[in-house]
């Protein structure tokens, strides 16, 4: 099964998930099917919030990221293709990340995401980031349609 991310940008310089960023996170994200898309991030070491947890930035990345797949997989289902050249069909507008609790540096941590309204304006998508069955962080993402100017 191909990763979103290759299946629908594989040109993508974005630091969290795009294919082309070699220094990046090159997040891999999955239709399981279930109306449900999951990853597994593995942090690095520099990911540290210095306290020996995951740094919470790291985490609003992968879970815009991530949630990124969704709403691109969700918009190619419907024909909302990228409008004048662009390689995103939408892009983030606002994510609202709640840290629920400590989310672990050494250890890969799942990503769990579903689409809770979407029309070709405006897509949301829940997302969240657990570890060892409980949840560490959670987010409501809006994506709005991007076009280029
Ligand atoms: C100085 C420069 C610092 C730079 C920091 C950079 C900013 C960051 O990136 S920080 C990373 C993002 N933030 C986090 O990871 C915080 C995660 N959230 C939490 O730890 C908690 O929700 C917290 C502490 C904010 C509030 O906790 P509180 O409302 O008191 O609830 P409480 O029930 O005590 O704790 C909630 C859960 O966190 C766990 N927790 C709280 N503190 C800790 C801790 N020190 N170690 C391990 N687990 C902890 C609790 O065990 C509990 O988990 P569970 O329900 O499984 O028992």
């Amino acid at each position: 099964m191909d990763a979103l991310q290759d299946r629908y940008f594989a040109d993508l310089p974005c630091f969290g998930c795009g294919p082309a960023n070699e220094k990046g996170l090159r997040l891999k994200s999955y239709d399981e099917g279930d109306g449900t898309v999951v990853a597994t991030f593995t942090p690095w070491p520099e990911h540290d919030n210095g306290a020996g947890f995951l740094n919470g930035g790291i985490i609003a990345t992968v879970l815009d990221c991530h949630s990124g797949a969704a709403v691109t997989h969700k918009a190619f289902a419907h024909g909302w293709e990228p409008l004048g050249g662009a390689l995103l069909p939408f892009v983030t507008a606002g994510i609202d990340v709640r840290y629920k609790r400590p989310a672990p540096l050494r250890d890969s941590v799942s990503l769990v995401a579903t689409i809770s309204a979407a029309d070709e304006s405006a897509i949301t998508a829940e997302v969240r980031l657990e570890h060892d069955g409980k949840v560490r962080a959670e987010a409501t993402a809006l994506w709005k349609r991007w076009r280029p100017r």
